[in-house]
């Protein structure tokens, strides 16, 4: 089962190599402020499946929410680590 530093490892990989048909490739170009929109819808998505559906899609949307966290982390230069000291 993929982690969150692996999945972290995987997006930096691509943000180098830059395979065609990537979705993180697609969004680290369109920027920090279509990343962050992503964000916040992201976390809507959460709220709502946390209120109004099921526990597995309410995990889903949380993995959804963590994989659009890590796009934005690549796209600034932060590492796990730099999350990581704040927790
Ligand atoms: N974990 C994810 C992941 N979670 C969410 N998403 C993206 O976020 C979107 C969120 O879905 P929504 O339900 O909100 O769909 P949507 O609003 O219709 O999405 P869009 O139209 O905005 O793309 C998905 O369509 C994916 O584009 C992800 N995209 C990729 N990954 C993983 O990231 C890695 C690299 O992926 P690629 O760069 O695509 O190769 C792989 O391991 C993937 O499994």
């Amino acid at each position: 089962m993929k982690t969150f530093d692996d999945l972290f490892t995987e997006l930096q990989e691509k943000s180098i190599s830059r395979p065609e048909g990537s979705g993180t490739v697609a969004q680290l170009d369109a920027g920090v402020h279509g990343i962050g929109k992503k964000i916040v819808e992201e976390a809507a998505e959460v709220w709502m499946a946390a209120e109004y559906q099921t526990d597995a899609e309410t995990a889903e949307e949380i993995s959804q929410l963590i994989y659009h966290l890590q796009v934005l982390m690549v796209a600034k230069g932060l590492t796990p680590d730099d999350v990581y000291r704040y927790l």
